[in-house]
């Protein structure tokens, strides 16, 4: 798939960042990556994303937005239409899907994203996935000292969680989906999101790279799959509904035995001998890493409404039937009947890989609890 990535604030930049970052040159999804922040020094301080494509905007405001959401809105709003033209430099046209990173919590990101969300759809006829994190539970316990890196004010702790949830509320209904990453989930014991963000950036754009490096675009070379998942199938997935999903990603190094062939002479074929019940045991493994290990948003695999799985590797590891035993595995796990399945061979690989992404997951018990914790802004306006 070609995607147009758009970091906005200071999470989303460095998020859309680490994807562009990782993005494989030899299998790119990334067609144009954005930057679009209040904050200069943020913009400036990123890796990969070309300078041209970073952009400041607001340079009025002051101080930041502070957390305050209401005001980060309006900002949004302001600044909707600059932001929309700058995407125009890339290349719209030829995506398939917009992908919208954020940090939900901020006032920045959780402010513009939604207007932005809502004009794509307006611009474009092309779904747009919005990539969230959820924040961390240190950042919503008042401390002394800031242990968020995002606010130094305890004040500010319990809105990231209030900010949170009213980002979500306003993209209901715009965005086609939001693919969520629990920062809580990802953070090692004492670690802190300021300290930690490096790598959960990595581990959320591997993840991100490796489900759409997995699908298929129009204008892709044939890839010799049984199964191509497209970008159709993706948007059958992930839905139009603005539903919640998150991704599973297992991979294995394996023995690939031929002299050349994994350096794309054509020689590997899938008569090359791998024994097949060592096969099926790395395709059954992958799959239940992708399945059973750790999800980007923990949640409840029955729960999810429908499901996709991809799996990749070299040719001659990607055993047929193991692969169909996966999906009947995703199947019963998620009781849904609506699953996809696909291969991706990779000849140039050592790795027999499977993502799995889970659509319609809701209630995910993070973000149950951070919804059950704020009240709907109908009762607040009421005054209860
Ligand atoms: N995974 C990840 N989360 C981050 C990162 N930086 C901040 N966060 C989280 O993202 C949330 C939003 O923080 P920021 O992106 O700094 O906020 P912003 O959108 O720039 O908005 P303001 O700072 O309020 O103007 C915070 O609650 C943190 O949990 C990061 O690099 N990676």
């Amino acid at each position: 798939m070609q995607l147009e990535v758009i970091g906005v604030g200071a999470a989303g930049c460095r998020i859309a960042d680490a994807i562009h970052a990782g993005d494989p040159a030899e299998r790119s999804v990334v067609g144009t990556a954005f930057a679009f922040d209040v904050d200069g020094e943020d913009v400036t301080a990123l890796q990969s994303i070309p300078v041209a494509r970073r952009f400041r905007y607001g340079e009025t405001i002051e101080n930041g937005l502070n957390g305050n959401l209401q005001r980060g809105f309006t900002v949004g709003e302001e600044h909707v239409d600059e932001l929309s033209r700058h995407l125009d430099d890339g290349q719209p046209s030829i995506a398939d899907a917009f992908v919208v990173a954020v940090g939900l919590g901020g006032a920045t990101g959780g402010g513009t994203v939604p207007a932005l969300v809502e004009n794509l759809q307006r611009l474009y006829d092309k779904p747009v996935y919005v990539l969230a994190t959820l924040p961390a539970t240190s950042e919503l316990e008042p401390s002394s000292d800031d242990r968020s890196g995002s606010g130094s004010d305890a004040e500010t702790r319990p809105m990231a969680e209030e900010n949170a949830v009213r980002t979500l509320e306003r993209l209901e209904g715009s965005a086609d989906a939001v693919i969520a990453f629990d920062n809580e989930e990802w953070l090692r014991s004492s670690e802190t999101v300021l300290e930690a963000r490096d790598r959960l950036n990595r581990e959320l754009a591997d993840r991100v790279l490796a489900f759409f490096t997995a699908t298929a675009s129009g204008t892709d070379e044939p890839s010799g799959a049984e199964t191509i998942i497209d970008a159709n199938d993706v948007a059958r997935i992930l839905g139009d509904e603005t539903g919640i999903a998150t991704i599973g990603y297992g991979k294995q190094q394996v023995e690939t035995d031929d002299g050349g062939s994994r350096f794309g002479l054509g020689l590997f074929s899938a008569e090359t001998s791998v024994d097949t019940t060592t096969a099926i045991s790395a395709i059954e493994t992958t799959i239940q890493k992708g399945l059973r290990g750790k999800l980007t948003l923990e949640c409840d695999r029955g729960d999810a409404d429908r499901a996709l799985l991809v799996v990749g590797g070299p040719p001659a590891w990607l055993n047929r039937q193991a692969i169909a035993d996966g999906r009947s595995t995703l199947e019963s796990a998620t009781g849904s009947a609506e699953i996809l399945s696909g291969d991706a061979p990779r000849p140039d690989s050592d790795q027999v890989f499977a993502v799995v992404l889970l659509a319609g997951v809701e209630p995910a018990g993070r973000l149950a609890a951070l919804r059950s914790r704020t009240k709907p802004l109908d009762r607040r306006r009421a005054g209860e």
